[in-house]
């Protein structure tokens, strides 16, 4: 018997949309709520054969991968995923997976926290961090380094459009760290009270270039500039595997509403119309909003690459994701 297309469950689908909305967001907690998700299909699939379930789980891949093309550690978790569902029987094949989508998500917890550990050695007693956005693996560096009574102040970077500077802040005011929460282009002056610019990453590519949030490549040349060092915390996850064979990072444009309001913009029609008058939609001449998600910052402006294998200067990291991908970036999920 051959089962009807294999439904991708509710679950899946509520977890990729809160992906896409950026309910669920930032690089690692992406990857760690598709791990889940996929184990989620596995325990929550009807089918009969281990076809369709294969087949459910591909489909329930896909669904995922769909959301947000930037941070790779996206396909990377569904990639680790999908090769361990091994077994002859649907039983087997279920229980597999939710042992890879569990070990994977106990790995990235543990690679956060030794990543942190790594990072705080390079964070001294009285030091200013510099923030842009919101990275769980450049707050578990400032995490380790409060631990080991290692006292520290930071610069918030507010960081347009969706702030999520404001995460930081909370999250760094709760472990007592004080916070100075600044607009991005007040970033130039406050580098000379700055230590460090530690900040996350979607991606790293090949040659080191550094794949963050807008804003990440303009602070970077600023500080070098300035003379701060800029530190990027990264488990192995946000390594590109597909910029080993030359292809570039998609940076995902989102809506440009996050920047100009639907009422911001209905207020332009009618203050351009010569009559007062509303004006059409699309009638606000001469205006293009864009709204590009993530910038690539170039190696040169980045000192170290923190991963939880160790800490590399960013033209060494070919090397690390050789050795972790090799050079075969298959897409299991496709049909
Ligand atoms: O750019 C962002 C988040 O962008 P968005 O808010 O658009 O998802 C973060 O710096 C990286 O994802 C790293 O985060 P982490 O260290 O938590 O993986």
């Amino acid at each position: 018997m051959v089962d009807a297309e294999p439904a991708v469950v509710p679950a899946v689908e509520s977890t990729a949309d809160a992906i896409a909305t950026m309910e669920i967001r930032g690089a690692a907690t992406i990857a760690d709520a598709a791990a889940a998700a996929l184990a989620t299909q596995a325990e929550e699939s009807r089918v009969e054969t281990p076809a369709a379930f294969r087949r459910g789980l591909r489909a329930a891949a896909r669904t995922l991968y769909e959301t947000r093309p930037t941070a790779v550690s996206l396909p990377n978790a569904l990639r680790y995923v999908l090769r361990g569902a091994d077994g002859d029987t649907v039983g087997e094949l279920r229980a597999s997976t939710i042992d890879r989508a569990e070990s994977f998500r106990r790995d990235l917890e543990h690679a956060r926290e030794t990543l942190g550990g790594i990072g705080a050695n390079r964070l001294r007693d009285g030091d200013v961090v510099l923030t842009h956005c919101h990275s769980t693996d450049a707050l578990a560096c400032v995490e380790a380094a409060l631990e080991d009574g290692t006292a520290l102040e930071a610069i918030v970077k507010e960081t347009r459009p969706r702030k999520q500077g404001h995460i930081t802040a909370a999250q760094l005011r709760e472990w007592g760290v004080p916070v100075t929460l600044i607009v991005d282009g007040a970033a130039r002056r406050y580098l000379d009270a700055a230590d460090h610019v530690l900040v996350g990453a979607d991606s790293i590519a090949a040659d080191g270039s550094v794949i963050n949030k807008i804003g990440t490549s303009g602070l970077a040349v600023t500080a070098r500039e300035r003379g701060v060092p800029v530190m990027v915390a990264a488990q192995t996850i946000k390594l590109h595997p597909d910029t080993l064979t030359g292809h570039t990072v998609a940076i995902e444009t989102r809506d440009e509403r996050e920047v100009l309001s639907d009422e911001e913009r209905a207020s332009l029609r009618s203050s351009d119309a010569p009559d007062g008058s509303a004006g059409e939609p699309g009638s606000e001449g001469g205006l293009t909003v864009e709204n590009p998600a993530f910038d690539v910052t170039p190696p040169r402006y980045v000192d170290a690459i923190v991963t939880e294998r160790g800490q590399f200067p960013p033209e060494s990291i070919v090397t690390l994701m050789r050795e972790l991908f090799g050079d075969t970036t298959d897409e299991p999920w496709a049909e």
